[in-house]
């Protein structure tokens, strides 16, 4: 075996095989060599990308010594599938069980390689805490996390604590009110839904231990260190979809444990006091009512988005609304510039700078005192009022199974910007067909009744004449107002009946429990329409990141880079 201070150079057998294995920098890798000593196939893997490196042979899953000596090590990599999906491929556990010529040399290749892999992958997590819904997608939370991902973890020598969830909001209560020591990163089995937990956990602690005020929409939030996972387990998985390239659990559970890091917007979604983040879609019109609807068919599990989607689709409705945005400077991208969001994207480093200018690289500080307040919100406004088919927000492209480009495939994950997709009052053709294209090569903003802005921030309110009728309930509020919505929320059918003063409930038909419950009531005018609602409706809800907001008139900013992720966004896949 040959040892220098950059190389370690030796022979190994795997299987009557061969190998020149070679650890250099930061690959290690291993060539065939057949019997007339010629080179042949070499596998290359870098050191950021081993899982881990164990003594003997050693299977996983079960996670046992099979019959070997002591020449033996296996090493554990991150092994990548040329079958993808069209937008990412999966990630398995590789694996190469190797015989030493001597038990010294077995000792040295195991010393070297986990030394290099503390050297060149120091931020790995060793500590995690995970949140399971047993209740997500098709209910598999949990056997998901503990065929799949605790092998893995156990294998890499992460420890979790696990805890499965008994009722919804559980997990953001958890991170923003227990001690959180020792931990290098939250987990969520589950779906969008359940990402949405973390992010409002993380988020929250993050501004209370930097004395912020999240509350005030004009105020620069403090980017949060705590790194989120996204284990798929759901309806949706956008966030996981997007940001990783598949919905795959494995190779989610792989990028976590390689301590992969993306930073990805937030927009913050304002309406007086109260506050929600979305990540994936602040979206009006069609997919408020498809939410709605679909809250009603929980019990389908995720075909409740499809049932529903062409349920409020046969109903052809469209809202008006005056919508103003203030643009994201169109001299760095734009949503039509067929420039994908890749894996180390440029669009999103060179943004760091111009989203953290006080950043101290020394000391990895953000100095929030130098200027509490953004100046981002400083440009000129946008108005745009019409009658729309549906209104969106989305920070990302908002890729998932059901759509594997996106609400807007050129968006990008950390830059700062989201993008807005007004659709207008068309014919239920011409909306067909904008849907359509979101499943196709064909792009979904080359239609006449379709426009889309990069923006930094957004403003909605209804028309003069059509306003809400606002009535904000606080824990400490109008207890009647209250347990009113609640039985709305209990059984959306007793909508028709929930009239109070003369005006109907919304359609809340959502979630069992709210942080600081603020509900609306709004005034509901225009034709009644068909199978999926019989109530006249001119105004429709806003689906934020598939919880509906008990408000109309919002106001909803960008925060660039406010949260990690486990990811790295997605591989070009025509990279070798
Ligand atoms: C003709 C095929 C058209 C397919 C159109 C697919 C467009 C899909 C765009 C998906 C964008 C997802 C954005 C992510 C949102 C998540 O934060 C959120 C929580 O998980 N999910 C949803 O709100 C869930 C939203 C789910 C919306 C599903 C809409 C399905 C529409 C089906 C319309 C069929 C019309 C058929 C007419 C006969
Ligand atoms: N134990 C629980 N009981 C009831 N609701 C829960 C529980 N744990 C979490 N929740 C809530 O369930 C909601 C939906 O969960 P999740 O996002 O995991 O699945 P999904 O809705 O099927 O997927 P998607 O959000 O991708 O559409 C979340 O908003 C979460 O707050
Ligand atoms: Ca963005």
């Amino acid at each position: 075996m040959e040892i220098d201070s950059v190389r370690v150079e030796s022979s190994l057998w795997i299987g009557n095989k061969r190998y020149r294995a070679f650890l250099s920098g930061w690959y290690f890798s291993w060539t065939e060599i057949d019997k007339r000593n010629r080179e042949k196939k070499t596998i290359s893997v870098p050191v950021s990308e081993v899982i881990g490196v164990k003594e003997g042979r050693v299977e996983i899953q079960p996670q046992k010594k099979v019959e070997d000596t002591d020449l033996d090590f296996t090493l554990f990599y991150v092994k990548r599938s040329s079958k993808g999906n069209g937008i990412g491929a999966p990630w398995s556990l590789g694996r190469a069980q190797f015989c030493c010529p001597s038990r010294g040399v077995r000792d040295q290749w195991i010393t070297q390689l986990r030394t290099a892999l503390k050297t060149h992958s120091p931020s790995r997590p060793h500590r995690l805490l995970v949140f399971i819904n047993p209740f997500g997608g098709k209910k598999r939370g949990k056997q998901i996390f503990h065929s799949l991902v605790a092998p893995l973890f156990e294998l890499a020598g992460i420890s979790s604590h696990v805890v499965v969830t008994e009722r919804a909001n559980q997990a953001r209560d958890y991170i923003l009110k227990k001690d959180l020591t020792g931990f290098d990163g939250v987990i969520c089995v589950g779906g969008d839904g359940m990402f949405s937990e973390l992010l409002h956990g993380v988020i929250g602690r993050t501004q209370q231990e930097a004395g912020i005020s999240e509350h005030d929409p004009t105020v620069m939030l403090q980017p949060c260190d705590l790194h989120i996972g996204i284990i798929p387990a759901g309806s949706t998985d956008c966030v996981c979809f997007t940001t990783i390239g598949i919905n795959d659990p494995v190779t989610s559970t792989l990028h976590i444990i390689i301590g992969d890091s993306q930073p990805l917007d937030v927009c913050s979604v304002h309406y007086q006091s109260t506050l929600r983040y979305s990540v994936s879609m602040v979206g009006y019109g069609f997919y408020g009512d498809v939410l709605a609807e679909s809250e009603r068919h929980r019990w389908m599990g995720p075909l409740r988005y499809d049932y529903s989607g062409c349920m409020v689709y046969l109903c052809n409705r469209s809202y008006p609304g005056l919508v103003q945005y203030l643009p994201g400077d169109s001299h760095i991208s734009s949503p039509r510039d067929n420039i994908r969001c890749l894996s180390g994207c440029r669009v999103c480093s060179e943004s760091k700078e111009r989203l953290f200018p006080h950043f101290d690289s020394s000391s990895s500080l953000y100095s929030t005192n130098v200027s509490q307040y953004s100046s981002e919100l400083e440009g000129e406004w946008v108005t745009v009022e019409g009658r729309f088919k549906c209104i969106s927000l989305t920070c990302i492209s908002s890729s998932c199974p059901r759509s594997p480009k996106g609400l807007s495939p050129s968006a990008h994950l950390a830059d700062g910007t989201a993008d807005l997709i007004l659709v207008r009052e068309t014919n239920p053709l011409g909306f067909l067909t904008y849907l359509h294209r979101h499943t196709n090569t064909q792009d979904q903003f080359d239609l006449p009744f379709v426009e889309v802005h990069r923006v930094k921030a957004v403003r909605f309110s209804l028309p003069p004449g059509e306003e809400e009728e606002e009535e904000e309930v606080g824990e400490e509020g109008d207890r009647e107002i209250q347990a009113s919505a609640e039985r709305v929320l209990e059984d959306p059918e007793k909508l028709s009946s929930s009239n109070t003063a003369g005006h109907s409930q919304q359609h809340l038909a959502g979630r069992k429990e709210r942080g600081n419950v603020t509900t609306s009531r709004v005034k509901r005018r225009g034709f009644v329409c068909g199978p999926c609602c019989t109530k006249p409706r001119s105004i429709s809800v806003w689906n934020c990141d598939g919880e509906i907001l008990p408000h109309t008139e919002i106001s909803c900013r960008v925060h660039g880079q406010l949260v990690r992720l486990f990811a790295r966004g997605v591989e070009d896949s025509t990279m070798p």
